[in-house]
């Protein structure tokens, strides 16, 4: 569960090779100036706390709907903090302002285009204005050290949305969450192994790359 949480531009430290160091980034010009509290830092750090088993940083970045400054934060994240995952939010609508996705296509080195389908997916079960999103997911990898970038929408009630997906009263998964996809996908691009509690969200990994894979 995420534990520390610091927001100035110092590497993060990882303290046990299971620790996730995640960069969370609200974009809004209104939340960003004050003209409303921002709800989407702690939407992203909530749900994070009620989603990971194991240790977790994150660090944490409010900015405006500025093209340049969205992809030189989430490069900086990636580069200079050594984030292996940064979740973003806000900013990925039609309006003129709206560049969140361009801004991290400016820092992919790879597009991983089933998230934003899936998100599109979940979200179409909430309202009918998912399709507006353009959410986009990439990696970002520098050669020495790589990093999932996923943008989710600007509604604080959209991260557990489509982070988690949707269950009926019983708890069990109608549409899966993208996060069910994520440690596989760290794993893959040689991050931590991370696990999640299942009445959240159940992580999905093949057998053959489960930690206790071939154990008696
Ligand atoms: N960071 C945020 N904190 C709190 N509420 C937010 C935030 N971002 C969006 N919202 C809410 O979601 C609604 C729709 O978001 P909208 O797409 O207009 O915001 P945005 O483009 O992400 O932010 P802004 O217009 O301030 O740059 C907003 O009217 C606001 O109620
Ligand atoms: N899960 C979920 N997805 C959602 C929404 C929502 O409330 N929940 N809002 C939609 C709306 S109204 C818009 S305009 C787009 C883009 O929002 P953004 O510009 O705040 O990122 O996300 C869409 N996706």
């Amino acid at each position: 569960m995420p534990g520390h949480t610091e927001s100035g531009a110092a590497p993060l430290l990882r303290r046990h090779p299971d620790e996730l160091l995640v960069g969370l980034v609200s974009v809004s010009d209104r939340a960003s100036s004050g003209v409303y509290r921002d709800e989407g830092l702690p939407a992203l750090q909530g749900w994070l706390e009620s989603a990971l088993v194991g240790p977790c940083q994150c660090a944490t970045r409010l900015i405006p709907d500025e093209r340049q400054l969205i992809s030189a934060t989430l490069a900086e994240l990636v580069d200079r903090v050594g984030c292996d995952l940064v979740l973003t939010t806000g900013g990925t609508g039609p309006a003129r302002r709206d560049v969140t996705p361009e801004a991290t296509l400016d820092v992919a080195t790879r597009e991983m285009p089933g998230f934003g389908e899936q998100m599109r997916q979940i979200s179409l079960r909430f309202v009918p204005t998912a399709i507006l999103s353009r959410q986009v997911a990439v990696i970002r990898d520098t050669g020495s050290h790589a990093a999932l970038i996923i943008n989710l929408p600007g509604q604080p009630k959209a991260v557990r949305e489509t982070l988690e997906g949707l269950k009926d009263e019983a708890g069990k998964t109608l549409v899966p969450g993208i996060f069910a996809a994520v440690p596989y996908c760290i794993d893959l691009i040689g991050g931590p192994y991370i696990e999640t509690r299942p009445e959240v969200v159940k992580a999905f990994r093949p057998k053959s790359a489960l930690r206790n894979a071939g154990a008696a």
